[in-house]
């Protein structure tokens, strides 16, 4: 009871000092508190909230996460949630590059074709040499432009922050070069209270130094992931659309060569960190320069800085004339290193065809050649540098020293030449006869200036000599900028088709620039009229005719086999359809849609994506995309059913389950899967490339029928005709004398009948002649016997004679007993069970 009364009039007396000090205070001071009070309670209460949506987010990321999806928001973008170490998951937003975007860069990377003067205005010649050029300053600024794309983004701001450190940080070593002065100066003259003071001095700015020279590497890899997230955000954009880059780029484009991979990993990398680096390599000493000059203008008299600027001028020419072109030389190196990459790249693909047919040999023979060239690349490169990297040293380090020291002794050899330290070496000299006090003073100041002026010298060669260092990563970043921008400037234009026609040369037929056809999406059914299927050939090569003028029509109901050959064109109509490969000429018409209700292709190789098994059947879908359209994991297993994969989620251990599922499934299985996706998926009309040849006779009865019955109009490519059973219509491929002819029938109609009645009849003609064949088959032996003797050497003279035809010259063969080694000659054992000879 007692403690409790102490506490209340303890607690009274508290409030009534505080009512007091209100009292006391006035009005505006107490409204600043108020709303003081007010912002923290606010505060506080949003971060509550925002810490309860953080910790919602986490628990629905790791779900996501788990099940390899993610959110798409209302206005296209595309939320998820990747795994982090401390905070279990964190939400990535991508947004996707507007359409107007890429209309408003395509003058920045669109050249036409190869020479001077063909290309968009501004744009550079395309065969320009990676260099410190114009060229150059066109693609940095370029992809500077998608790297930051306003002023008030992530990457503006991180930049300014950047600029802010560097300029503190020259301030901070001019603070440095004073304070270094004065402190010798001190200790000289004995000075311990002054000299004390320097040092703490001294420590505080050096505190400080550091915590900036911390932030600018900070900010410069901040300002290099931004520059990365943004150019790979935007490429990516440009590869994986409906245009379909990523299968043009390299098929039919060919300007990246084997492909994009090496591009946007490891150059776009390189390039980022270069271009961020560069920024403070080449900046601050910039400023370092200016700074460091006018102070020790100052100082040392225009004398002196003419001095130094000549050097420097003197500096850049010999450096600038004896540098080997790095540029160039990094562009061809990341080449060659994408080379190499897709060798290895290639081998991890095919690993399991590679290993059935014991080829390892043969690919490492591949792959040590493609190392070989990089190796020998990479040597010359070296053997280049060390030679530059020592006249570069010898110049940059120790003459440049030298000439320091020449420079900083002006205001005491010739102080009518060097500024505010020789005008003072002047007013010391006309005081008359020097008294040890003076000569001391004289001594300490000229201390002082020596060491100021030294260092400030030592902080400029140091500026200097980054600055000519960094014009060799400014030319080594010219070859990733080149690199880069070759890869965008591709990619916009297989984006927006634009290949001009050579202005020099006719355009080859059926080149890219000779592209005529119209694709016509909206179509109830697929139709092509007058449609040649061409096998483009890599830009600006024309392409190959494997079709003659195609015109086939497949309405609702009326499913197609294509039949031929192998290597007829069958999978090639498919592709024309699909929009890989140009319409040359005519029309093609399509459903709008791919997918429900509108047309689906299943390639000849089932791909099977990474993620879960409901991943596989829903592909392209995404888990996101099948709950929107009200599918569900029971739905998934009725389809599965279906094409007697029923067994696959209990022995997987269920729909979330995530494997290398190209190395699960066989191949029957595989494309059973590829007819679930059709099932899941239900287009109105299906392309289905060589469907069934994995899968067992009764089942791919079962897969047609099914198919049909679910009001697919199904496409078949073939080279079997029994499927012929599942089909209204066929159109054979292959026909003619060179291959290009087609024939569209409906199937048992009086024309087919009659062409296989002829084939018949073809093949009765070739047995009647297998008789007449056969004795001339025994003739031509009795001939040879008469000819020949046995053990394979030539009959007597008089036989040879009846032989008519060109002279043979008889080379006496020698018999084994006739042959013994003398001494000298080596003697190889051969294992008569592996080898045999004549
Ligand atoms: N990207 C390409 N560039 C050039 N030619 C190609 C390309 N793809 C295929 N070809 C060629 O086009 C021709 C037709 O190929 P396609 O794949 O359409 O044949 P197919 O009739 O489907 O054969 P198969 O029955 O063996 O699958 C072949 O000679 C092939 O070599």
């Amino acid at each position: 009871m007692a403690a409790q009364s102490t506490l209340r009039t303890r607690l009274s007396k508290l409030l009534a000092g505080y009512l007091s000090l209100l009292a006391k205070t006035p009005r505006s001071k107490r409204l600043i508190a108020a709303a003081v009070l007010c912002a923290a309670i606010v505060a506080g209460y949003d971060r509550r909230r925002r810490w309860r949506q953080q910790e919602d987010e986490q628990k629905r990321g790791r779900d996501l996460v788990r099940r390899n999806s993610g959110i798409l928001g209302k206005d296209g973008s595309y939320i998820i949630y990747v795994p982090h170490p401390r905070y279990g998951t964190t939400k990535v937003v991508i947004r996707p590059t507007k359409k107007t975007t890429f209309d408003a860069h395509r003058r920045l990377f669109l050249g036409g074709p190869r020479g001077r003067g063909q290309h968009a205005a501004g744009t550079p010649p395309p065969n320009t040499k990676p260099g410190l050029n114009l060229a150059f300053l066109h693609q940095f600024l370029s992809l500077l432009s998608i790297a930051l794309p306003r002023l008030d983004s992530r990457g503006t701001l991180l930049l300014m922050l950047h600029t802010f450190a560097l300029v503190s940080r020259t301030y901070l070593s001019l603070i440095i070069a004073r304070l270094d002065g004065s402190i010798v100066r001190d200790l000289v003259a004995g000075n311990g209270k002054a000299f004390s003071l320097g040092i703490l001095k001294w420590l505080g700015v050096g505190a400080v130094a550091s915590y900036t020279n911390a932030g600018i590497k900070y900010l410069q890899s901040k300002i290099s992931i931004e520059f990365r997230t943004r150019l790979t955000r935007y490429i990516h954009d440009l590869y994986l659309n409906d245009r379909l880059g990523y299968y043009k780029l390299t098929n039919l484009d060919g300007g990246v060569g084997t492909g994009a991979d090496q591009f946007i990993t490891t150059d776009l990398t390189r390039f980022c960190d270069e271009a961020a680096a560069i920024y403070s390599s080449l900046g601050k000493p910039f400023l370092d320069l200016v700074v460091f000059n006018w102070q020790l203008m100052q100082s040392l008299g225009l004398a002196g800085v003419t001095g130094l600027l000549s050097n420097y001028f003197l500096t850049a020419y010999i450096l600038k004339k004896y540098s080997p072109p790095f540029g160039k030389l990094a562009a061809v190196q990341a080449k060659k290193e994408g080379e190499f990459r897709a060798l290895h790249s290639r081998l991890i693909t095919n690993a399991e065809e590679i290993a059935f047919y014991g080829g390892s040999e043969m690919e490492g023979v591949y792959l040590h050649r493609g190392f070989g060239e990089l190796k020998t690349w990479m040597e010359n490169i070296y053997s280049m540098k060390i030679r530059y990297n020592m006249l570069e040293d010898f110049i940059l380090k120790y003459s440049w020293s030298a000439f320091g020291f020449v420079i900083t002794s002006l205001p005491v050899f010739m102080p009518a030449w060097a500024g505010l330290g020789g005008l003072l070496e002047l007013a010391a000299n006309k005081d008359g006869a020097p008294s040890a006090d003076t000569d001391r003073r004289r001594g300490e100041d000229r201390m002082k200036g020596f060491i100021t002026n030294k260092r400030l010298m030592l902080s400029l060669a140091d500026a200097g000599g980054r600055m000519m260092y960094s014009f060799k990563d400014l030319s080594e970043l010219a070859g990733y900028t080149s690199r880069v921008y070759t890869l965008i400037s591709t990619l916009h234009r297989v984006h927006s088709n634009a290949y001009p026609a050579s202005s020099r040369t006719q355009p080859e037929l059926y080149s890219l620039s000779d592209v005529q056809g119209t694709i016509h999406r909206g179509f109830d059914g697929v139709r092509l009229e007058g449609v040649p299927i061409v096998a483009p050939g890599l830009y600006p090569r024309g392409g190959e005719e494997i079709v003659e003028d195609l015109s086939v029509t497949v309405k609702e109901g009326e499913h197609l086999l294509v039949i031929g050959p192998n290597g007829s064109g069958k999978s090639s109509v498919a592709r024309v359809v699909a929009g890989l490969w140009p319409v040359f000429r005519g029309l093609v018409s399509l459903p709008r849609n791919r997918g429900q209700d509108g047309i689906m292709f299943l390639p000849q190789r089932t791909y099977l994506s990474m993620g879960t098994l409901r991943d596989q059947v829903i592909y392209p879908h995404t888990e996101m995309e099948m709950r929107t359209s009200t599918k569900n994991d029971a739905e998934l297993q009725r389809v599965l059913e279906a094409v007697r994969l029923g067994y696959l989620r209990d022995r997987e251990g269920g729909w979330d389950t995530q494997k290398d599922w190209s190395n699960v499934l066989s191949g029957g299985e595989r494309q059973r899967m590829a007819f679930a996706r059709l099932l899941y998926h239900e287009p109105k009309y299906a392309f289905v490339d060589e469907g069934t040849s994995a899968v067992s006779s009764d089942v791919e009865g079962l897969l047609y029928e099914t198919a049909k019955q679910r009001g697919i109009t199904l496409i078949t490519i073939s080279t079997r005709a029994q499927l012929k059973k599942y089909h209204t219509y066929q159109l054979r491929l292959g026909m003619g004398e060179y291959g290009s002819g087609w024939e569209f029938d409906r199937i048992g109609a009086e024309r087919e009948r009659m062409s296989i009645e002829k084939e018949i009849k073809d093949l009765e003609e070739k047995l009647a002649k297998v008789e007449q064949m056969e004795a001339r088959r025994v003739e031509i032996e009795r001939e040879l016997k008469n000819v020949l003797v046995e053990g394979g050497d030539l009959g007597p003279a008089d036989n040879a004679q009846e032989i008519e035809g060109p002279e043979v010259e008889v080379v006496p063969v020698l018999e084994e007993e006739m042959y013994a080694p003398s001494a000298g000659d080596e003697v190889a054992v051969i294992d008569s069970e592996s080898s045999t000879g004549p």
